[in-house]
């Protein structure tokens, strides 16, 4: 087994923490994300901890260290599984009773690879329910973390001040292989309430068979080159050029994705990939993006956060996703996406070592905006700079 793996994503100082107390998985479809802290003990009255006041005087279970983000292929799990085996986990990760170690782990990978995980590394996957740690990893972001939800509008970025009493009622969107909608009431209160297979797999796999791209961030790389209105048949190119006034569609509105490649005398071969990608790209963000809003509608939400790694910071993804939540909205409703967009289910995992349930698990310490870590909007490159590790307590009483 090769030791040395690290982890597409992984910052540098995951190489040298090398002991994890608590690690947790998330398996899905494409990606398995892993969420693990490495730390020490430490002592009592922190007044560093944001809620100190909890923490304090019950310092023999409380941990001071690092939450890191990574993830892997799930095709290539026996990466994953190396990388784990590298890091080893520490005394302090919990045990069955007088048994071996246990991981938490949701998605559907906690299932398929659970004897994978015994056989390479003797560990128990325990598994949680994938909605119950997507929601869980939801609320703990978007409560705790300083900067984590933001609006993306005409290329402009905005971060957006959560206001804790007035979170909830929200539609959390998580657009993973597949696409989950979730109407979340609270903590542990929600119900999923729709969801698409027109997803993240869906982009990825189709426009690997119409570009013959070899990973997803060059499948990114060339739709950011194209131009979708080489396939997609426009409002204008049905009207003559001119708008449909009649029902408010301008001339440049696509009338239909992929609709001028039917009349255009040409084969697979005479697009160029990147006008394929775009175009895709484009066509699956705008379908989320009104069926989210139909789904909030449905449900009198006008708040709709995304997750997942199909989205992964990319600016005309979220733009078309903004845009037709705003367009089908008349302005109603409201696109938000998250820093930690792909790890809401490893995280949630995470949290389910907490036995009190998620609150008061994981504290963070007081965030100095200026060592906020720069997020510009692209996709990320080998080191993920907006899954920056972070610096936190575990209370583990
Ligand atoms: N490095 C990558 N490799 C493959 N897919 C990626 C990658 N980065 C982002 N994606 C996109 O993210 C989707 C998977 O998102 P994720 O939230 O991890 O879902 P899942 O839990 O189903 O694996 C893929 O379908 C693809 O669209
Ligand atoms: C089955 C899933 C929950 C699995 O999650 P994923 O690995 O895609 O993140 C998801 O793919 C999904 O919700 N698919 C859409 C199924 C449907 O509602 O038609």
């Amino acid at each position: 087994m090769d030791l040395e793996v690290t982890p597409a994503g992984a910052n540098s100082d995951t190489r040298s923490d090398a002991r994890i107390s608590h690690l947790a998985l998330d398996i899905g479809g494409t990606l398995a994300k892993l969420v693990y802290f490495s730390g020490n003990k430490k002592l009592l009255n922190d007044d560093r901890v944001q809620s100190s006041a909890e923490v304090g005087g019950r310092s023999s279970s409380v941990l001071h260290g690092r939450l890191h983000f990574a993830k892997f292929e799930t095709r290539k799990i026996d990466e994953c599984i190396a990388f784990i085996h590298s890091k080893e986990l520490g005394s302090q990760h919990p045990k069955e009773l007088g048994n071996g170690k246990i991981v938490k782990a949701t998605g559907g990978g906690a299932f398929k690879f659970a004897d994978l995980f015994k056989e390479k590394l003797d560990v128990c996957l325990d598994k949680e329910d994938e909605m119950d740690c997507l929601v869980a990893g939801a609320n703990f972001l978007l409560k705790a973390v300083h900067q984590e939800a933001f609006t993306y509008i005409g290329g402009q970025k905005e971060f957006v001040q959560i206001n804790q009493d007035d979170l909830y009622p929200f539609l959390l969107v998580n657009i993973g292989s597949g696409v989950s909608m979730i109407k979340v009431d609270g903590n542990g209160k929600f119900e999923r309430v729709s969801g698409t297979s027109l997803g993240g797999g869906t982009f990825w796999g189709l426009g690997k068979l119409l570009t013959k791209c070899n990973s997803f961030d060059e499948l990114l790389e060339l739709s950011q080159q194209g131009n979708n209105r080489v396939v997609d048949m426009l409002v204008g190119d049905i009207y003559g050029g001119g708008d449909y006034n009649k029902i408010g569609l301008s001339s440049t509105a696509i009338a239909s994705s992929f609709g001028k490649t039917v009349s255009a005398n040409k084969v697979l071969e005479n697009y160029r990939t990147e006008d394929l990608a775009r175009s895709l790209l484009r066509m699956i963000s705008n379908n989320i993006g009104q069926l989210a809003y139909l789904t909030a509608l449905r449900f009198g939400l006008r708040r709709i956060f995304f997750g997942g790694f199909f989205i992964r910071g990319q600016c005309y993804t979220m733009d078309t996703i903004s845009v037709a939540v705003h367009y089908w909205s008349k302005g109603d409703a409201q696109a938000m996406f998250m820093r930690h967009e792909g790890f809401l289910g490893a995280l949630g995992a995470f949290m389910s070592y907490n036995k009190q349930g998620p609150d008061n698990f994981i504290h963070l310490m007081k965030q100095d905006p200026k060592h906020e870590p720069e997020f510009d909007g692209t996709a990320p490159e080998e080191e993920d700079s907006e899954y920056a590790s972070i610096d936190c307590f575990l209370d583990l009483a």
